[in-house]
């Protein structure tokens, strides 16, 4: 993928962006002089069809953006980005191509790996997807007692939930077949037990999604479930139906009774809210249809992002400025906030999508990197956040800020304007001057009232929250994570990190059940820490 030896770190541009930063000190260049530049907004923001990104309020010049323009050319991103879409095995590490983009490829092109065509597979689980949701819209497919699905309990977790649960929280107004979503993710039994409070089970079908089918708290929640819908006299085989890889354990075959989607190792967890991942459960509370329009967007921010020049290419920009930021301005964290509820569950969605592919502490040649990968990303839709954590984004630690704006609202407003301004206006007016106020910040006196300004944010417009905008902005943030690995020179499609918590769990369950087995079962060969609370939870109580 890169040659062998490369580091970024190393090249002359990276040692110019470093001296270029502390030039950018100076307070010519703090932001509050910068956005009053002639032509700031123009020179500084894109437009591709109807997604919008400024970023006039970075801290950055011509120059930077020339700078970062030659760090991707020396990356050679582009012809990285080329190869992943074209089926490469990129993902170096597992050997495995990352198609996420082929799973809403509808140019009729094939696209190979090991000489095998995907698109036939992928249109094959399309198929399956429109026919089996349209049978289950009018009843063809029903509950064992002969009920209509009203209930849909998507069993899953990581990457296998939160891609499905930001763009159905963001289309909840397009949901309109009459179908309730419950998400079962979290092993924790709270979980389990409220939903339990929300369903009739006898309307309510099953979708257990994990591409291994082999994680832990995701076979425990479908167990439970399958344990729950047999007490209440059910046929539990007619209230599920499996996503999951080929081959998988969970790929039973026609013959168990149990339908299965396929979903295909080149489409990791965290991208793979465009495959069956999203498409058995979106395609149920949206209808088919709406999901392909979902796809439709994606597959157009696709386009732009193999086919644009770096200057144009909106994926790649900000992620040239999310490097900027990060290891030359020093910027840690990263705050996703949309002045849109619906996409309330984006920034969950996108931390896991940035923290799993980039927080890597190796490049793709296995050389340690020396310089940070991966920032904190965290969120929350405004106007909340600003009476959360904004005091902390405007006088304390700064952070920069993706700002996201959506010009007209799903639900027409009414005539109420409670202070001359409809509730939305009143929600654009504090997302127009959150973004100014961190850049200018304001001079006083008096310590306490002092705001030193010079904090950046990117905004993200976007006309409305249909489904194509959902996937603009879903392939979007998809491939600005791709490019920034590829500027790292990372593999941002394995995570190794993940194991090791597991490895030590799997220790600690073969205790328990040692206890659960012989209550005479001592865990005295243990750590004391790990002792003291192992006896906590049998004990039932802190000690006295
Ligand atoms: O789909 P699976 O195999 O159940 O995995 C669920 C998730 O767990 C992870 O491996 C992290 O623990 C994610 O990458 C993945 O999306």
């Amino acid at each position: 993928m890169a040659e062998k030896g490369f580091r970024i770190s190393k090249t002359p541009v990276w040692k110019k962006l470093k001296a270029h930063a502390e030039e950018m000190k100076r307070p010519e260049y703090h932001l509050k002089q910068l956005i009053q530049e002639d032509g700031r907004m123009e020179g500084f923001s894109l437009k591709h069809v109807d997604f919008f990104y400024d970023f006039s309020r970075q801290r950055v010049t011509r120059k930077t953006m020339d700078l970062l323009f030659e760090l991707a050319k020396v990356a050679k991103v582009h012809r990285k980005y080329r190869d992943k879409v074209d089926g490469c095995k990129v993902n170096v590490t597992e050997n495995r191509a990352a198609l996420h983009t082929a799973a809403r490829s509808f140019s009729g092109q094939s696209i190979c790996v090991d000489g095998v065509n995907v698109m036939d597979e992928i249109d094959a689980v399309r198929r399956q997807m429109k026919e089996f949701s349209e049978k289950v819209h009018d009843g063809t497919v029903c509950g064992s007692t002969g009920k209509k699905f009203r209930h849909i309990v998507v069993i899953g977790i990581g990457g296998s939930y939160l891609g499905t649960e930001f763009v159905a929280n963001a289309l909840f107004a397009y949901a309109d077949k009459g179908m309730e979503l419950h998400f079962l993710s979290n092993v924790d039994s709270h979980n389990f037990e409220t939903i339990k409070t929300k369903i009739d089970p006898e309307s309510t079908l099953c979708i257990v999604i994990s591409k291994s089918f082999t994680t832990v708290e995701t076979m425990a929640n479908a167990q439970q479930m399958k344990a729950y819908m047999t007490s209440c006299g059910l046929d539990a085989v007619k209230h599920f139906v499996t996503v999951t890889s080929k081959g998988s354990p969970g790929d039973k075959g026609k013959e168990s009774g149990i339908e299965t989607f396929h979903m295909f190792d080149f489409i990791g967890g965290r991208f793979s809210v465009t495959s069956a991942v999203g498409g058995v459960p979106l395609s149920l509370y949206l209808g088919y249809d709406r999901f392909n329009q979902f796809l439709e967007g994606a597959r157009e921010m696709d386009i732009h992002t193999k086919y644009a020049p770096s200057p144009e290419n909106i994926p790649l920009v900000s992620a040239l400025i999310g490097i900027w930021n990060n290891n030359f301005l020093g910027y840690q964290a990263q705050a996703v906030i949309p002045y849109a509820s619906p996409l309330s569950k984006l920034a969950p969605h996108i931390q896991q999508l940035n923290m799993e592919s980039n927080g890597k502490s190796v490049t793709i040649n296995n050389y340690e990197i020396d310089q940070s990968s991966g920032v904190i990303i965290f969120g929350e839709p405004g106007t909340n956040a600003q009476h959360s954590f904004f005091q902390l984004a405007h006088q304390g630690h700064p952070f920069p800020i993706d700002f996201i704006g959506v010009i007209t609202p799903q639900y027409p407003e009414g005539g109420c304007r409670p202070h001359g301004v409809s509730n939305h206006q009143e929600l654009w007016a504090n997302l127009i001057s959150q973004a100014t106020a961190l850049a200018v910040g304001k001079d006083s006196e008096e310590k306490t009232r002092f705001f030193q300004g010079n904090r950046p944010s990117s905004t993200i417009l976007l006309n409305d929250l249909s489904p194509v905008n959902v996937g603009r902005l879903l392939a979007y943030y998809e491939a600005q994570t791709v490019y920034k690995a590829f500027i790292w020179d990372i593999n941002p499609f394995d995570q190794f990190g993940v194991e090791l918590g597991k490895t030590i769990a799997n220790d600690l369950r073969r205790e328990i059940v040692a206890r659960n087995t012989n209550p005479e079962h001592s865990f005295g060969h243990m750590d004391e820490i790990t002792r003291f609370y192992l006896e906590r939870l049998f004990a039932g109580r802190l000690p006295l």
